[in-house]
């Protein structure tokens, strides 16, 4: 096939080695129904065609300076903030959200977190870091509150999601169980 220019003929020449049909076979993410799997409790209106969404446990907010440095990390104390009659009504601002599911990753896995897009499209944000293999938990996400929100209890705010991933080792680190009654 002729080089079109756009790349497409290179990658399609790759193809002929086995390069290309290598990682056309190789999804990245996995469906909501196999991550489901792997998170309790759900139940079927959390299950998306991509992943499975995430209900909000707990609202904290930091008080006191956290520290990361060359020999480990502390974080920051917190204080809880308590919704009213079921209902946080968020001032803008950074809170830690705590998610309402124990996730357990599985091997050959990495997990991420999505914010809901109507959190997104209410001014709000949820970062996520690296959600590793062998890690177990009920996990907590940042949330930026960019224009004073209403969120309720139980609501489903953001979307977790796997996507296959080479590791070496398993999550064994100081979260690990964390929030599991
Ligand atoms: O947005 C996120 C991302 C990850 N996690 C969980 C899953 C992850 O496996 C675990 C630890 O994350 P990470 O390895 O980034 O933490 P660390 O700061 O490096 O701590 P440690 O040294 O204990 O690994 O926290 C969350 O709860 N929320």
């Amino acid at each position: 096939m002729p080089d079109r220019g756009d790349g497409r003929g290179k990658r399609r020449r790759c193809d002929r080695h086995g390069f290309a049909s290598r990682s056309a076979s190789r999804r990245m993410y996995e469906s909501g129904r196999y991550v489901a799997e792997r998170l309790e409790p759900v139940t079927d209106d959390q299950i998306q065609p991509n992943g499975v969404d995430l209900t909000l446990a707990a609202v904290e907010r930091q008080t006191e300076p956290g520290r990361i440095g060359t020999d480990g990390k502390t974080v920051g104390k917190r204080e809880t903030v308590a919704p009213e009659e079921g209902v946080y009504r968020l001032e803008p601002g950074a809170y830690i959200a705590r998610y309402g599911e124990t996730v357990a990753v599985p091997d050959g896995h990495v997990g991420f977190v999505y914010p809901r897009s109507s959190l997104m499209r209410n001014s709000c944000m949820l970062n996520t870091a690296v959600w590793d293999a062998g890690y177990e938990g009920r996990g907590e996400g940042l949330l930026r509150v960019g224009h004073t929100v209403e969120l309720e209890a139980g609501a489903r705010i953001a979307q977790f999601v796997l996507a296959a991933a080479d590791h070496e080792g398993r999550y064994d680190g100081t979260y690990q169980g964390e929030h599991i009654e």
